[in-house]
């Protein structure tokens, strides 16, 4: 036996005719299977894993957990194979369940945060607070694990096993806190419902993912399932209260006997924004923590990073840290890299940033965040994707020409398309935009015509660090772009 190895029933499972294998290790996927694996046939949104039970088998897997259907279909390759045969009506659940008790560490405090839009920064905030006061911390979700301890990540809510794999390496490694992003696609393939939670966050709700979720009712079910179903009912349940879906959340939280604390701007909220005032670099927020009135300095570009402040403190305190240990440091908080960042400055004080955005309803809003942080011109550079969704060029281009003064069209990813006719259909968006083909060329003028008071995004790439054309993929970082125009149109070194 290995170290992790363990019995069947020791992962909370009961197979037909009483069966109780050793099993050496959990897959998902037939092609991982090795011997004495437990091999989860799920179904699918393609295929049921049942099909693939046989090639398991071959592989040596010492059991199969599966649901009736699958049961039925991979009954032949069954029959002779002697594997123990697990059937459940939720193999998911069950598989989540056997998976935290077979790798059994988590890091002592985790905490979700679910919701359309500002997953990734709360996340974020919340474990750069942890970090700061002493904690060792990570966060995991589409940026991949980051902190005291880091890996990439496929998905933002990875499946249960690399989960807790990596949770238990991460406890392993001495990281006692962590905060994870729960997508709506894990949630319904209950990735996370073996993890322990102490608090969950739901931050907002719009539409989105409506190709995997058959309905609005059904996408708002996936995330309240983060409360209904994964977090107990004696974690605290951290809401922003702004939108009746946050009324709706925090009724089934409080439904589930949880504690909770809400965020937001709507009177009666516990941690409140009360005004914000914004400057080139960031803002300042005032906010109410019951009677008392903080003020502090934001180094974050949007008025909506402040909710998202304030619902990443709003885990810290229900992870059971005071509060007036935690306000002092927001001031410190970075973005999420590549989002909204603020890549360079140049010496009359205009500003250059570089983000992710790279769909028109994201465009859209990058762009509508930075007016306010803006007294002069907003110039804007961007292109779009080769061999992926056309319909959505004509679209940025005009979503850049309702909201930025100074449009510049430019090459993004072309791979096999020919980068002139992306971005001809990029301009009947915008026909009024200038179109310079090079990314670096079209950065670097873009970045000359700056004058003080204006503002540049660079949008697309965000953290990214290549274009890619054809089969190539050629180094490119906005970031690096942005400092090495600025620095050579200012006269500095590099
Ligand atoms: C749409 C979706 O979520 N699909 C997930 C689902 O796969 P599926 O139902 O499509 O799988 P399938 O191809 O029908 O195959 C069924 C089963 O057979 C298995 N199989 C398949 C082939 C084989 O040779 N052997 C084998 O065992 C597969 O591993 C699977 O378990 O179950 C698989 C195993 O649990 C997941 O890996 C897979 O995630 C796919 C890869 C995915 O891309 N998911 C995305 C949409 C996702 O989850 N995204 C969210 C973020 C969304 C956001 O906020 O933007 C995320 O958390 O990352």
């Amino acid at each position: 036996m290995t170290d992790q190895a363990k019995t069947l029933s020791a992962l909370g499972l009961t197979a037909g005719g009483g069966a109780d294998p050793v099993i050496t290790g959990l897959s998902v996927d037939s092609r991982m299977v090795k011997p004495g694996h437990l091999f989860a046939a799920l179904p699918g949104s393609q295929v049921h894993g049942a099909d693939f039970v046989g090639h398991a088998l071959r592989l040596g897997a010492a059991a199969i957990l599966t649901d009736r259907k699958g049961a039925r279909q991979a009954a032949g390759a069954l029959a002779q194979s002697g594997a123990a045969l697990v059937v459940t009506e939720d193999p998911r659940q069950a598989l989540a369940g056997a998976a935290a008790l077979f790798f059994g560490a988590q890091p002592e405090t985790v905490v979700a945060v679910t919701g359309t839009s500002g997953k990734t920064s709360v996340a974020s905030f919340t474990r750069q607070i942890w970090d700061m006061l002493g904690f060792s911390a990570c966060s995991l979700g589409t940026m991949g694990v980051q902190g005291a301890w880091s890996a990439p990540l496929a998905h933002t809510t990875p499946e249960p096993v690399t989960l807790h794999r990596m949770l238990s390496e991460m406890a392993a490694a001495g990281v006692s806190h962590a905060a994870m992003e729960a997508s709506s696609h894990g949630l319904d393939q209950r990735r996370l419902d073996g993890v322990t939670l102490k608090a969950a966050a739901f931050t907002n709700f719009s539409q989105d993912h409506l190709d995997y979720h058959a309905d609005f009712e059904a996408y708002f079910a996936a995330k309240a399932a983060l409360f209904e179903r994964v977090l107990p009912p004696d974690g605290v349940a951290v809401i922003n209260i702004d939108e009746a879906r946050g009324v709706q959340m925090r009724a089934l939280a409080e439904a589930r006997g949880q504690e909770v604390l809400t965020v937001g701007r709507a009177p009666g909220a516990d941690l409140r924004i009360l005004d914000q005032r914004y400057d080139a670099t960031g803002q300042m927020l005032r906010f109410a923590w019951g009677e008392a009135v903080h003020l502090t300095r934001l180094d974050l570009i949007g008025g909506f990073q402040a909710e998202n402040v304030l619902a990443a403190a709003g885990l810290v305190i229900a992870s059971g840290e005071p509060p007036d240990q935690v306000f002092p440091l927001f001031c410190g908080l970075k973005t999420v890299r590549g989002r909204m960042e603020l890549a360079a400055t140049r010496d009359n004080g205009a500003t250059v940033f570089v983000d992710y955005s790279h769909k028109p309803g994201a465009l859209a809003s990058a762009l509508a965040s930075l007016r306010p942080h803006v007294m002069g011109r907003i110039v804007v550079v961007f292109g779009a994707g080769g061999d992926r969704d056309r319909g959505k060029r004509p679209l940025m281009g005009q979503a850049a020409a309702q909201h930025a003064d100074v449009v510049y069209v430019t090459d993004d990813n072309p791979r096999s398309e020919k980068p002139a006719m992306i971005r001809a259909e990029i301009l009947q968006g915008c026909p009024s935009a200038i179109e310079v083909g090079d990314r670096a060329e079209a950065i670097l003028r873009a970045v000359d015509t700056l004058s003080a008071g204006d503002a540049l995004l660079i949008a697309g790439k965000g953290h990214e660090t290549g274009q890619i054309v054809g089969d190539d993929v050629f180094p490119f970082d906005d970031r690096e772009q942005a400092s090495v125009a600025v620095a050579a149109l200012d006269g500095r070194m590099t």
